[in-house]
């Protein structure tokens, strides 16, 4: 019997052990971030959940109401959302939230305010719910800039000032991987335990990487450098192999596979979508939801940026 290995299974990494083990770097730490953390881990296994039995459940199809953006709501954007928006205001722990699924910001009442903001998406890539893909949700942490006065100003902060960020994703196996600004990590659900254990530690992009992943049916849209530099990836002149074209369409499992393999993933600016693929929520004030900025967050954090397209917000 592999002692060692049992041993290792006896002494789970999980991710609230982790975050507690990250709290102890910060001695004036009273566990807020903790606490929140649990709930948003709460929301990723519900979601969990329901995705691996919506086929079962009746969750797949429309839910019959469009989102800000005019796209047909999925059942399970509706579920998501309603359960990260629940589980983050139970925290305690959020004064302000923006959710890629609802019009506006949602202030948090007073007896349930916290200092933390939360800009998430609860269910990214939900075109793809009804084939099998994989989806996530993405998250991203501000902390409030002047106590007890929540603002809009307060999530739409450079994205340099998250304190966290992060994504989940529902495929194969569900995995969260995290960034509290000390490096990446990725976690997987144990689903016997219902817990998410450390698998991924310390989660570096290789520094090459052989794929690029792109939606090559937007090629006409793109701009001249976009467009030169994805004929190099097909068409190499410095003797190097063709790079192989990966493109799920869903992105956190395109990102997510980046982060592990390298390459790099794209969705760049074009005629089409002249800030790339961003969300907008207009309301009496704009502000929008950037996934990748969240991404950025996760990835310059976890390793080499030379395959990293920065995307200008
Ligand atoms: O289909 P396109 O234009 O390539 O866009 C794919 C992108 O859209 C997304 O699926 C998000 O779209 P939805 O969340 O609205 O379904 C991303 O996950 C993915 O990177």
């Amino acid at each position: 019997m592999d002692h060692a290995a049992e041993a290792q299974r006896t002494d789970l990494m999980t991710i609230t052990r982790h975050a507690l083990n990250e709290q102890g770097r910060h001695p004036e730490s009273r566990g807020d971030f903790t606490i929140l953390l649990s709930h948003i881990v709460l929301g990723c296994k519900f979601v969990a959940s329901a995705v691996n039995k919506a086929g079962l459940a009746k969750l797949i199809g429309l839910a019959g109401v469009t989102n800000v953006q005019g796209e047909e709501q999925k059942k399970l954007d509706v579920l998501s959302n309603e359960v990260f928006v629940k589980a983050l205001v139970s925290s305690g722990r959020t004064c302000v939230l923006v959710s890629e699924e609802n019009e506006e910001a949602i202030f948090v009442d007073a007896p349930l305010r916290g200092k933390y903001c939360v800009c998430f998406d609860p269910l990214d890539g939900s075109s793809n719910i009804d084939c099998g893909v994989s989806i996530g949700t993405i998250f991203g942490i501000y902390m409030i800039k002047e106590k007890d006065n929540a603002t809009l100003e307060d999530v739409l902060q450079p994205g340099t000032d998250m304190i966290a960020a992060g994504y989940c994703m529902y495929g194969s196996s569900c995995t969260l991987v995290l960034s509290t600004g000390n490096g990446v990590n990725g976690f997987t659900l144990d689903p016997s335990l219902g817990e998410f254990i450390l698998t991924h530690p310390n989660i570096k992009i290789p520094k090459k990487g052989k794929i690029y992943s792109v939606n090559e049916g937007n090629a006409q849209n793109w701009d001249a450098p976009t467009a030169k530099f994805v004929e190099k990836c097909k068409f190499p002149q410095d003797g190097t192999s063709a790079k192989s074209l990966r493109y799920i369409g869903s992105m956190v499992a395109d990102v997510h596979r980046t982060l592990l393999y390298g390459g790099i993933f794209l969705y760049p600016a074009d005629k089409k979508s002249p800030n790339g693929k961003l969300r907008y929520a207009v309301a009496d004030s704009l502000f929008f939801m950037h996934p990748r900025l969240i991404i950025d967050i996760c990835i310059p954090v976890g390793g080499d940026m030379s395959w990293y397209l920065q995307y200008s917000v």
